[in-house]
């Protein structure tokens, strides 16, 4: 079934950056927040990324894309004509699964519900749907616009149908998916928080500066960027998290965040966002 429309729940950084993606890609997309307010700050993001986005000729017109998109704050109307539904609230599991347990309950039987989750078990999400067999890992990378990777995730009940319906998706978006099974940290953050961690370590030990470590793997091994500056652009408050849930559901001590991270976080120095991480970012603010 080719999608025509897309549904997706959360305006916030990756909602919006999904809807955004969908547009551009010729979907209708409707959009939806808890509160009206929310929903309209997503809308607003959105049309300003498509007007740059014309003005660097990546779109040819940014008021017709714009129109494809909507916002509401109601359950019956994001569920009622999108035949895949993209969930991107918090990464709470309560709240993912209250999520679902409403989708579920109002998405007719032909909607693939995907999850944006970037580190919790797709099983247990879908276990708070009737029918977990058309629940998928569907997780973007920030922002979705620019980054082509869509880690396709496999929960216990995820069926056949599902999968080929979100491979289709990713087609559709212009994404290259890889599939993989629900493990913790799924492929990608199972070994890019191993090296952010390492490296770090390295910092910690004096073995060299951030930027000779980056460059080291930048010229040496054909990284397009370094693990420091990366975790610099991921924000190390999510790294810490992350690599913390991973060293206890994995039982490995090499996911564990160095203290000089965990230091970094408690002063605030979280990377981009913030200005400072393992380098001063203050010029891009
Ligand atoms: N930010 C990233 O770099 C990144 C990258 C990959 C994956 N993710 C994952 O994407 C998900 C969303 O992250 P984000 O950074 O966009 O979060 P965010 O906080 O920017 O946005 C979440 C939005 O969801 C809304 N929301 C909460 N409950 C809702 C509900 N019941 N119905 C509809 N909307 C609701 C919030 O009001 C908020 O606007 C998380 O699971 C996160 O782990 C984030």
């Amino acid at each position: 079934m080719a999608e025509q429309a897309i549904g997706v729940i959360g305006a916030g950084t990756m909602g919006s950056g999904i809807a955004q993606l969908a547009a551009q890609s010729g979907y209708d997309v409707i959009i939806r927040d808890v509160e009206q307010e929310l929903v309209d700050e997503g809308l607003d993001r959105i049309k300003e990324n498509l007007a740059e986005a014309e003005d660097r000729e990546i779109i040819d017109d940014a008021g017709a894309t714009f129109a494809r998109v909507s916002g509401t704050t109601d359950i019956g109307v994001v569920t009622d004509e999108p035949t895949f539904i993209i969930e991107a609230v918090p990464e709470d599991m309560d709240l993912k699964k209250n999520v679902f347990e409403e989708l579920d309950e109002h998405a007719g039987p032909n909607t693939v519900l995907g999850s944006n989750t970037s580190s919790l078990p797709v099983t247990e999400i879908a276990s708070a749907a009737d029918s977990p067999e058309r629940v998928i890992g569907t997780h973007f990378f920030n922002p979705p616009v620019k980054m082509e990777l869509l880690e396709l995730i496999t929960g216990h009940h995820t069926n056949d149908e599902t999968v080929d319906r979100a491979e289709e998706l990713a087609e559709g978006l212009g994404r290259t998916s890889i599939l993989v099974d629900d493990f913790p940290g799924f492929a990608t953050s199972r070994l890019g928080v191993i090296l952010g961690m390492e490296a770090a370590r390295m910092v910690e030990q004096g073995v060299a500066s951030p930027e000779d470590i980056d460059t080291g793997m930048e010229k040496g091994y054909n990284f397009p960027m370094g693990p420091l500056k990366l975790g610099d652009y991921n924000g190390w408050d999510v790294r810490v998290e992350i690599g913390e849930s991973l060293a206890e559901e994995l039982g490995r001590d090499v996911f564990k965040p160095p203290t000089i991270v965990k230091q970094m976080v408690r002063a605030g120095d979280l990377g981009v966002k913030t200005g400072q991480g393992f380098y001063n970012w203050e010029d891009e603010q």
